[in-house]
């Protein structure tokens, strides 16, 4: 590989692609581009650094920030004592002799000649891949707006009896959405409340008051580049915190991130206009899935709607719920079961990983496995594995016929056939029990003594208190004031509680599609679409989904290479939503950042874009709820406040930046989607597919 496969490198400040070593565990960050800045790195030495068949350099990273402003990257190019490193470093030696320079010349055309075969053997293997139907299609879009959904649509329905078949694997997976839910609605309560020391960590979405004052607080303090302190997280859990509402100086420069803070005034935001004299929206949510405004907290008053309204038993049901916290860390433990392989490309250093994986182990690239094999630690952040099977499969493995004769449980497939990544799986009779195969899992809890069950038996036992729990009127009316929406939220299952919890569930189709799972790094997905897929059958086609949070995103560079088409995600009801790892950003203006970087990269000139301005469902419930577009997007205007008239605006104003950015015309495909939604999903990404392989056909013939 060249050093500059594509573009004009530092000095053009166009896209640099560099090959990075391996060793340091950074790979694939060193993408920079004028247009999609997602990740700078501050380059400390340049060293030449060449493998027999692969030129290269070796890059020192000194720190790598997610957000640094364009007039950081001068100190990029100044190293070498040049305004090109590169050049500096590969400028003959002073003093060279004669015979050196000719032993120079004789291996940097070797260099060359090498580099050469290289790049034609990869070209060769692309057109072996087109001529041999493989489709390529990358998903994209921020974190939560449906990319691995959109995935398990895929899967649904081009490999359905795979899919089928590896329902019950996500059992654990819906069983930890569940408690979330509860815990979530645990620390909304009042702590005097409870009396319960259930919540240890600072709650996650719990709302808290925006007062002027504590922005000022935090942002002075900031830390991180996510908006921030750590001491942020380690402040009680009754601390107020605001929103911080930032944006973007140059409206292209999305993850360059030139924010600027800005103080309340009463304009609204507006992210189609160039020109923004906008602040935060009143009422901008500042938690992360489920909207909430600017309620104070107000305890005496919560206490006291609790005390008029709620059940006598609560302060019970909340210390039997306790519980649940063995069980989370019983089924976190479950699903990361391979701690290398897993955190391979996972940049622990990053505040926002480093929470979920290696609590306490500092700079360490693994998971800290002793805390994982004792009792792991009680925590407030997401939960995630790195995508593929390998997760799968260690559950599958795990599986144990239980022997009560329920005929409606699939045998646990064989994972070959969907996803091509490394596991395979020990087929089993049904019914199943994830955790009665080597009890190494199960719980004991001092409170019950004698007693160890495995997770599926205590939520069960449970059910009545979580279910009291959700249905509680007092619950509910502190909820609405708090404006917890956790409908709106991800892995939303407190309706079903009773299906779920039952000793028997295997989660449906439809569970599978509404389960939460963060994905962290990048996955590629192979299937072969089986017979049933009709005339495309045979096609092979490899999905790549990515990790949409914003430390995840220099990934996805990588990526741009030889891919057919992409699908963009933006979910659209976040238009009163800030991101969860990064408070002080609207989760629309994100997206639309975002969807400029896409569309304007000249890596992607050639690739057909597919808009999904998705989570329609929860947009139209969110507007026939009252809460008002014009209010957050003042271009909306007095249009009607409806699904079909936003969708509409929306649409339009994607369509306008697309034909504004992209560096060669190209076709608008958009479609306003559910993607948890199979009925309205199937026929759209069969136009997908078919659009796709069109476009496929085209450059197969062009190559
Ligand atoms: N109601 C509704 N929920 C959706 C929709 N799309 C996705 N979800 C849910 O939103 C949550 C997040 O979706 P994911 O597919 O995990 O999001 P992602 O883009 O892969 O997120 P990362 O892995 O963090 O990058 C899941 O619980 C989905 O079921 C939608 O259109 N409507
Ligand atoms: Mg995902």
């Amino acid at each position: 590989m060249d050093l500059w496969t594509r573009g004009t490198g530092p000095g053009g400040a166009d896209i640099a692609e560099i090959s990075v070593d391996r060793t340091t565990g950074c790979w694939c960050l060193a993408a920079v581009s004028e247009q999609l800045v997602l990740s700078v790195l501050v380059v400390d030495s340049v060293d030449r650094w060449t493998e027999p068949h692969r030129p290269s350099v070796r890059i020192s990273i000194k720190h790598r920030c997610s957000s640094v402003p364009p007039a950081t990257m001068p100190s990029i190019r100044a190293v070498g004592n040049s305004d090109d490193p590169f050049e500096s470093m590969l400028r003959p030696p002073s003093g060279e002799t004669a015979d050196q320079k000719a032993d120079r010349i004789r291996r940097e055309e070797e260099a060359k000649r090498i580099s050469q075969a290289i790049d034609e053997s990869l070209k060769q293997e692309r057109i072996e891949r087109k001529k041999r139907r493989v489709v390529r299609l990358l998903l994209l879009g921020q974190s939560e707006s449906g990319k691995s959904t959109t995935l398990r649509q895929f899967q649904r329905l081009y490999t359905p009896t795979a899919f089928r078949q590896e329902r019950v694997l996500w059992r654990s997976v819906i069983q930890l959405n569940l408690i979330r839910s509860i815990r979530t609605i645990l620390e909304a309560l009042p702590s005097g409340s409870g009396h319960s020391s259930y919540p240890h960590s600072p709650p996650r979405y719990s709302s808290r008051a925006n007062s002027h004052s504590d922005y000022h607080r935090s942002t002075n303090g900031r830390n991180n580049s996510h908006g921030h302190t750590k001491s942020d997280y380690s402040r009680s859990p009754s601390r107020k915190r605001s929103p911080k509402y930032n944006h973007y100086s140059s409206s292209h420069h999305m993850a360059s991130t030139t924010s600027q803070t800005r103080s309340y005034g009463s304009a609204t935001l507006d992210i189609f206009e160039e020109d923004r004299e906008s602040s935060p929206p009143p009422g901008a949510s500042s938690s992360s899935a489920p909207s909430v405004a600017n309620i104070s907290p107000e305890f005496d008053t919560d206490d006291r709607i609790l005390a008029a309204m709620g059940s006598p038993a609560l302060p019970e049901i909340r210390d039997r719920l306790e519980l649940l916290r063995d069980v989370e860390n019983s089924l976190i433990r479950k699903l990361i079961l391979d701690p290398v392989r897993e955190g391979e490309g996972v940049d622990l250093e990053d505040d926002e990983d480093r929470g979920r994986w290696a609590h306490g182990s500092g700079k360490s690239k693994a998971v800290d496995w002793a805390a994982a094999s004792g009792s792991w630690p009680w925590t407030s952040e997401e939960v995630f594995i790195r995508p593929g099977t390998a997760w799968k499969g260690a559950l599958a493995k795990m599986v144990q016929p239980v022997g009560d004769g329920d005929s409606d449980i699939p045998p646990v497939p064989s994972l070959s056939n969907s996803v091509t990544t490394r596991a395979t799986t020990t087929a089993s009779s049904s019914p199943i029990d994830l955790f009665a195969a080597n009890g190494m899992h199960s719980v004991r809890r001092p409170s019950c003594p004698g007693i160890e069950d495995s997770p599926t038996s205590i939520l069960n036992r449970l059910r009545e208190d979580m279910m009291t729990l959700w249905h509680d009127r007092g619950v509910r009316e502190v909820l609405r004031r708090r404006k917890l929406r956790l409908e709106e939220g991800p892995g939303f299952f407190l309706n079903d509680i009773e299906r779920i919890t039952s000793l028997k569930y295997t989660p449906t189709e439809d569970d599978v599609l509404k389960a939460r799972l963060k994905t962290v790094g990048v996955s590629e997905y192979k299937f072969e679409m089986e017979a049933s897929a009709g005339k495309e059958s045979g096609t092979e086609w490899r999905i790549v989904d990515v990790g949409g949070s914003r430390s995840q995103r220099p990934t996805w560079v990588p990526f741009f290479d030889d891919v057919d088409a992409i699908i963009f995600l933006a979910p659209i009801s976040g238009f009163d939503q800030v991101l969860t790892e990064d408070r002080s950003i609207n989760r629309l203006e994100d997206s639309v950042l975002l969807w400029k970087a896409i569309c304007s990269n000249k890596l992607l000139a050639n690739v057909e874009l597919v808009l999904f301005l998705n989570k329609c469902d929860i947009l139209d419930q969110k507007l026939k709820s009252g809460v008002r577009l014009s209010k957050y997007v003042r271009s909306f205007g007095d249009r009607p406040n409806d699904l079909e008239t936003a969708s509409k605006y929306f649409r339009s104003k994607f369509n306008a930046i697309q034909r504004e950015y992209s560096p060669n015309p190209r076709k608008f495909y958009g479609f306003c989607t559910s993607v948890t939604d199979t009925n309205t999903t199937a026929g759209i990404l069969a136009s997908v597919r078919d659009m796709v392989i069109r476009q496929h056909l085209k450059q197969s013939k062009l190559l």
